[in-house]
């Protein structure tokens, strides 16, 4: 694996932080922090000052429970596992299977939802993404690819800084060195980016371009894949490349498919314009589709508003309230909110 053949980072380099410092106790003197380098099916991989290292897990613990980035306390005699810190950012895909959820990325500083400027611009995906990032509490940037084949990167630009207010849109040709030098301000020693975005669209160069391999290195599909046992291909190893510069990539083929629940917070500072509307309308809970006095209605018969964008608002909105879990009991027993429409 590539993060063998780099010199030893210092734990500040890989990412460790006061926010993890402060969940030591005295009853963890003698254990080390590791961070998750990769997850395999049947097996973690750690890094610390030292290198690389094997995660000793406890009998029938599942590696599903560990997400790249996440750092763990161990006993340094054994390698083994004692206890995973509290994550600062997590991103989970809710899954049809047993764990009920994927583990793609933990503790990631920010979060590159890339897209190229062609057909795969899909407003509609970015605002997904973009709501993940945000309710996760990593910084999203949009990163836009195939640039050098773009005909009118203005409109893509444009389209992309309108999709969420402040947003850092960054148009690049994934495959040029310059990208890794366009992308540095939100790189560096320390920090954790991961990317996330459709099939195709340059993930897997981006990831080669900033950890600064030479075409004749580079892995061709990027992250480290492996066959299972029936010799296909899958996507499920997941990893933490270094990049040239300082800091760290997560490849996250784990995150491609989304959708959003609970993530009110995240929504508010996705349509902010809207968000910053809502007062206004005459009624408190309005709903911006049919009362009178509203003041979205009223940005849209003006002409500062996109009834698109609204109407993603609007799909987005219903998908997170029927799908968020809500706390009933003092213990927080999990029931769900039905939809009111
Ligand atoms: N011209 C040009 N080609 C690019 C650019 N970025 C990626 N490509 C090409 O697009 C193809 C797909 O790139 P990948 O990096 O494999 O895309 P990916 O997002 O990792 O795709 P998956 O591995 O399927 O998720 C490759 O042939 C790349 O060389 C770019 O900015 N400009
Ligand atoms: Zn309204």
């Amino acid at each position: 694996m590539r993060i063998r053949r780099l010199t030893v980072p210092s734990l500040a380099a890989l990412g460790w932080a006061d926010f993890f410092a402060d969940q030591l106790t005295p009853e963890d003197e003698g254990l080390v922090p590791r961070r998750v380098a990769a997850v395999h099916r049947a097996r973690v991989d750690v890094i610390d000052a030292d290198g690389l290292k094997d995660l000793v897990l406890p009998h029938k613990s599942s590696t599903a429970d560990f997400a790249v980035g996440d750092w763990v306390l161990v006993d340094a005699a054994t390698d083994a596992f004692v206890r995973l810190l509290e994550r600062r950012t997590v991103f989970q895909r809710r899954t049809e299977g047993r764990h009920g959820q994927q583990l793609a990325a933990a503790n990631v500083d920010t979060l590159f939802i890339v897209t190229s400027c062609n057909a795969d611009f899909n407003p509609a995906r970015l605002e997904r993404y973009l709501v993940m990032a945000n309710q996760s509490g990593a910084d999203p940037v949009l990163v836009l690819t195939k640039a050098d084949i773009a005909d009118d990167r203005e409109t893509y630009i444009a389209q992309a800084e309108s999709l969420q207010r402040g947003v850092p849109v960054i148009i690049v040709n994934a495959r040029a060195p310059d990208a890794a030098a366009m992308l540095a301000p939100f790189c560096g020693v320390g920090k954790t980016v991961a990317l996330v975005g459709s099939s195709g669209v340059g993930k897997s160069t981006l990831v080669n371009t900033l950890a600064g391999l030479q075409p004749e290195t580079e892995q061709k599909t990027g992250g480290i894949r492996e066959h299972d046992a029936k010799g296909r291909h899958t996507t499920t190893a997941r990893s933490l490349h270094a990049i040239a510069g300082g800091g760290w990539v997560i490849d996250t083929p784990g995150i491609r498919t989304l959708y959003v629940s609970d993530v009110t917070d995240g929504l508010d500072t996705l349509f902010s314009e809207i968000t910053d509307l809502a007062p206004l309308c005459r009624f408190r809970d309005c709903t911006h589709v049919h009362e009178p006095g509203c003041a979205v209605q009223a940005a849209i018969s003006a002409g500062t508003l996109a009834p698109e964008r609204l109407e993603r608002w609007r799909i987005l909105s219903a998908e997170s309230r029927e799908r968020t879990p809500v706390a009933t009991g003092p213990r927080g027993n999990k029931t769900f909110r039905k939809s009111k429409r």
